[in-house]
């Protein structure tokens, strides 16, 4: 093993906790630590899975083919895990777009969306013979499928979408058509030239009459040659800011005929048309990809996070004082400012996800048997954490990358493709703001009518919260309730301007429109008291973790709510008992916390145990050898390949010579 760098071996042991413990934790126990390493080692010690020229340096078309032949071994290698039992729905997910996908296709995977997507829209919405007929083939891979939604004019509003499927009794046919441009199908991914099947959203007309979007499974090549079928016109959609490999596509149909039984079914009764008791359980598959999503906030922000952290003990910069030797970065207290915050958000929002994803599981249970009480509260639940973990996450990646000076706009750092990972998060899935006003849309009618509020965790707290009087005191517990009275206000202001506008006559839509920065706003302060509440839950019910690690992550925590409160504190003058003095001791809490992590940064950095080849980082490297492997990787481009580029001769020289 190559020599670690000395800083790094000083912080290694200022540690006050033991680092292996705080692994265990973050995954579950130590056998889940086990259980990830090995399947590290299985997927990221495999040489078929390494590229031999970095990514970067491909042509568009190479980057794509390369992507396809990972994307295939990594597939053969999850069914091998199926088989061996050892691979669920979540594990896919990071195999495939998590930290492990990440590592191994830096700039996406063309068949992701088959597990992401594909597979559990039919076990969501098709019903038991549709789930025979094609769960075998989707599961053996023997076809590749993709999730087919969005158009070049309609993502956010569904309702919206042009594509036709119209019923021929006389066939027992769906004839689909792509009546206008806006109509095509327009970002997949994996549909330009990697599926052959997908999930098809389109308006169902039967008898002249619309009834809606519903999906459809969708053949759209043939199974032998991969040619577009007979009335399928299809391609990719061209280069984007990252996520380069993911062959995002575009789809038209031209009375292209599919059979009535293809239509998914799960909510309708066998084959005559009938209603779903609810029209948003359509809308299931994306509640899955945004719960989904809020963990791999948690994990991007790690990655990013142990990066700028490890290289900030590694780089000297300046003279803090004459004569002094430069100091480590990470001493510098505004560059902590810059990374103790996201290491404090990393574990908010892995708790969150976690406590999302229990819920998830609770209500889609509950749904099986026809229960939708609780499916409103997750949908809101599900939208605020996506769109604040998603737009967090993007943010801290930056405010990472930028912390690392110029090394970080290297693409060897990997800051910039994991930003373009994160920054596509917070437009998929549902853009952000929009998924902002749905969380509000609930919270205004939970506002309206409070009667059923106790029986709904995630909202309780709004029945007093308007009317907290606690004065400052330095405490989480403070701090949560001054947030939990912060969004009450929001809620209720917001309320109040729609009423308002309502009153002096607006349309309640223009009234909402009107209000919906300030509804945004009430959301965002809604998610962030969850965030807060259930990292403050979760730490306080760790019962058998030693005194040592519990002291680091009562750290952390605190972190997180000072700096959540700082954020907020034009909200907190406004809205709560809040006054200067207290801001002011906010400041010197976050200060003196800054201070206590500052030993234990690295530490708990390690204790995120991530690969070097997953950070894919010569700056964040466990060895900390920053300036070798920058140096290492600079060799790597293909300029460096020869003295002198050939347009020396053709442009250079003459040029030169004209100049004369
Ligand atoms: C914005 C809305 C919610 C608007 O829908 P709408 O039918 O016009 O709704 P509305 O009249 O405003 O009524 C809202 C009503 O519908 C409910 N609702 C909305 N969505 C859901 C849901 N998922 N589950 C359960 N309930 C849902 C809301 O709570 C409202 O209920 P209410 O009327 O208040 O009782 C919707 O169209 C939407 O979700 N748009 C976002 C589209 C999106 O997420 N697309 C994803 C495409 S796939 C993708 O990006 C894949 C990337 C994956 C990867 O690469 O990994
Ligand atoms: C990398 C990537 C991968 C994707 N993969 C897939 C895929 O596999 N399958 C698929 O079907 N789709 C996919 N998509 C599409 C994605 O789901 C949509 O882009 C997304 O839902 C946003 O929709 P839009 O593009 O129509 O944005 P728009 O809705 O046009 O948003 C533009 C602006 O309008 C605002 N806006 C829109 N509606 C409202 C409103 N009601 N109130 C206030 N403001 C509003 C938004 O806030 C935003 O600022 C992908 C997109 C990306 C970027």
């Amino acid at each position: 093993m190559a020599k670690i760098n000395e800083d790094l071996l000083k912080e290694r042991k200022k540690c006050s906790f033991n680092t292996a413990e705080l692994t265990h934790l973050l995954d579950g126990g130590k056998d889940k630590t086990l259980e990830r390493h090995s399947r590290e080692h299985f997927f990221l010690d495999d040489p078929e899975l390494r590229s031999k020229i970095p990514l970067e340096y491909l042509s568009h078309k190479e980057k794509y083919e390369e992507a396809v032949r990972k994307s295939c071994i990594l597939f053969r290698k999850v069914q091998e895990l199926q088989e061996a039992g050892k691979g669920g729905i979540e594990n896919f997910r990071e195999i495939l777009g998590g930290q492990l996908g990440s590592a191994i296709l830096k700039d996406g995977n063309p068949l992701t969306l088959h597990y992401v997507m594909f597979i559990p829209t039919i076990t969501g919405q098709g019903d038991f013979e549709q789930q025979a007929e094609w769960m075998h083939k989707a599961w053996t891979c023997s076809i590749i499928g993709t999730y087919a939604q969005t158009e070049l004019g309609h993502g956010t509003f569904i309702r919206g979408l042009e594509t036709t499927a119209t019923y021929d009794p006389k066939t027992e046919e769906f004839v689909l058509n792509s009546p206008t441009l806006t109509s095509y199908k327009w970002w997949p991914g994996g549909l330009g030239h990697s599926a052959n099947f997908a999930i098809v959203v389109a308006q169902l007309y039967t008898q002249g009459k619309c009834h809606g979007i519903h999906p459809f499974i969708v053949q759209l090549r043939d199974e032998e040659t991969h040619m577009p079928m007979k009335g399928i016109k299809i391609g990719e959609i061209g280069c984007k800011l990252g996520m380069n490999s993911t062959n995002n596509g575009y789809l038209g149909f031209e009375n292209y005929r599919i059979p009535r039984t293809n239509l998914l079914m799960k909510n309708n009764k066998d084959g005559t048309y009938v209603k779903s008791p609810s029209s948003k359980l359509t809308y299931g598959t994306m509640i899955f990809v945004r719960v989904v999503l809020v963990q791999d906030c948690a994990s991007y922000m790690k990655k990013a996070v142990t990066i700028a952290t490890r290289y900030s003990a590694v780089r000297h910069q300046s003279e803090m004082k004459p004569n002094c030797p430069e100091p480590q970065i990470i001493d510098y207290v505004t560059q902590q400012y810059k990374l103790f915050p996201y290491i404090a958000m990393s574990f908010a929002f892995q708790y969150s996800a976690s406590w999302l994803w229990d819920i998830y599981n609770n209500v889609t249970g509950e749904l099986e048997s026809g229960q939708l009480e609780n499916l409103p509260e997750l949908h809101a639940l599900a939208c605020c954490l996506k769109a604040v973990g998603t737009a967090d996450c993007a943010a801290g990646v930056e405010t990472l990358r930028l912390a690392c000076g110029g090394h970080g706009y290297m693409t060897a750092s990997n800051l910039p493709s994991t930003y373009g990972l994160a920054t596509a998060m917070c437009t998929y899935e549902g853009e952000n703001t929009v998924l902002l006003l749905q969380t509000a849309r609930y919270l205004i009618k939970i506002w309206q009518n409070k009667k059923n509020i106790q029986n709904l965790p995630t909202v309780r707290y709004l029945d007093n919260a308007l009317f907290n009087n606690r004065s400052y005191e330095k405490s989480v517990s403070w701090i949560l309730s001054a947030l939990q009275q912060v969004a009450a206000a929001k809620i209720d202001l917001a309320n109040k301007h729609i009423n308002d506008r309502v009153r002096q006559g607006k349309a309640y839509e223009d009234a909402w429109n009107e209000t919906s920065i300030e509804l945004v706003a009430a959301a965002d302060a809604h998610c962030r008291t969850f965030l807060l509440d259930i990292f403050n839950l979760t730490v306080n019910n760790f019962q058998s973790i030693s005194p040592e690690l519990k002291a680091v992550l009562t750290d952390l925590l605190e972190l997180y709510a000072v700096h959540t409160a700082i954020r907020m504190t034009g909200d907190l003058l406004r809205f709560t008992n809040t006054i200067g003095k207290d801001v002011e001791a906010l400041q010197l809490w976050l200060e003196e916390l800054l201070a206590k992590i500052r030993p234990n940064a690295i530490g708990i950095v390690d204790s995120f145990d991530i690969r070097d080849e997953v950070l894919g980082s010569a700056l964040g490297a466990y060895d900390g050898n920053v300036y070798e492997r920058l140096f290492a990787e600079a060799q790597k481009s293909p300029l460096n390949h020869e003295p002198v580029n050939k347009s020396f001769g053709l442009y250079l020289k003459p040029f030169l010579k004209n100049n004369l």
